[in-house]
């Protein structure tokens, strides 16, 4: 099997990299390939970086290419994780950084490689979407090539934010919470109270737990009360105390933790390279598990959920070739009201970014 990461000298595709060795998803004779660009200092780092992944790893290496032009992009799976990402500001009178920000930027990155695989892949390959805004390169890669073998990774991370920001407010492991986000890796979240399951819990005491840890009884009531909560906090991290930001994140609820976690991690000057990169590895093995998983991801939907036709967060079933199909679950109406809001709100994006 070969993999490739498109941005690796990133610090996402760094991490990923390093993982993908450390867990040996990839045996000695496997490849794989760095991909970065011809100009730019990306390019050359790549060649020290290689070096560096043979050094510590040795004859647990793979094969190790670098790639710096689209049409030499070749593998099974591709990361896609090249591009700009967002920036903290301390201007209380800007709005907060957005992932909308990087679309223009980024989508002109995306459409060489998304076009080079259109014209040169074998059709196999499974592409992978880290890159901001995912829903936009996620459609950017599916006009292009096969819908069904592109994954976005936003809803899958923020549905691993969400299992663990719910077991942290039960008191139980992230393992013992099943728990979904869909709809956008931004501010049209869409956290499917209505299908969480604890393990150990009956479903009395689950739903007694959910109303005493979650935002707003309402679903339709979840988007003012994450920009109202999310922008107190982010005041509080332009003053610059992000001591007192994460004392006052740790009482926040579980979901809209999910989405201001993120943003006071790029405040205090660091990013969420870390928990990417294991969102997108945990992500690989259970694609290649060889089971039918199902998990939330950005496809480009057509009709297969909520008649919805755009590139969203939805509940797939994966397995090597990408995802099969959309697992039928079952939302209350609002999740549902949120879920077709956030859809039409995505569309009206995708025709401003011209796509
Ligand atoms: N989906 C998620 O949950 C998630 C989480 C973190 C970051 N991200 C996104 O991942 C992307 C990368 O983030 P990062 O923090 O690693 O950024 P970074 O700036 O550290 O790395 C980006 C890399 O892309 C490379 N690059 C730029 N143009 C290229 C091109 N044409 N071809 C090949 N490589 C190119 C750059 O040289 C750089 O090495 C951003 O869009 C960010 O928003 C997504």
């Amino acid at each position: 099997m070969d993999i490739s990461i498109i941005g690796a000298n990133g610090s996402t595709g760094k991490h990923i990299a390093n993982r993908i060795l450390l867990e040996r998803i990839l045996l000695p004779t496997d490849r794989l390939q760095l991909v970065g660009r011809a100009k730019g200092s990306s390019g050359q780092a790549l060649y020290g970086f290689r070096q560096d992944l043979k050094d510590a790893f040795a004859e647990r290496c793979p094969i190790i290419d670098i790639a710096l032009h689209p049409e030499e992009v070749v593998a099974d799976i591709i990361i896609m994780t090249a591009g700009s990402t967002i920036q903290a500001h301390n201007n209380p009178d800007a709005p907060p950084p957005s992932r909308d920000e990087l679309a223009i930027y980024n989508q002109q990155i995306a459409i060489p490689y998304a076009e080079a695989l259109a014209k040169y892949g074998h059709g196999h390959e499974v592409v992978i979407v880290v890159t901001n805004p995912v829903e936009l390169i996620v459609v950017i890669f599916s006009q292009r090539y096969d819908r069904h073998r592109v994954v976005g990774m936003g809803a899958y991370q923020d549905s691993l934010r969400f299992r663990r920001e719910v077991a942290r407010s039960v008191n139980v492991s992230r393992e013992a919470v099943h728990a979904m986000v869909l709809g956008e890796h931004g501010d049209g979240i869409v956290p499917v109270w209505s299908g969480v399951t604890i393990q150990g819990f009956s479903d009395n005491e689950t739903q007694r737990a959910i109303r005493t840890v979650r935002s707003s009884i309402k679903s339709i009531d979840f988007p003012q009360t994450l920009l109202r909560m999310r922008n107190e906090i982010i005041k509080i991290a332009q003053k610059g105390d992000l001591a007192e930001a994460f004392q006052f994140f740790d009482k926040l609820p579980p979901d809209i933790r999910i989405m201001v976690g993120p943003f006071l991690t790029l405040f205090s000057g660091t990013k969420t390279d870390i928990a990417t990169a294991n969102a997108t590895i945990d992500f690989i093995k259970s694609m290649l598990s060889g089971k039918d998983t199902v998990i939330a991801a950005q496809v480009s939907l057509d009709r297969e959920f909520m008649n919805v036709t755009a590139p969203i967060g939805a509940p797939v079933i994966i397995s090597p070739k990408g995802w099969d199909a959309v697992y039928p679950i079952s939302l209350s109406d609002g999740e549902q009201y949120l879920f077709l809001e956030t859809a039409r709100s995505i569309q009206e994006k995708m025709q401003v970014w011209k796509v």
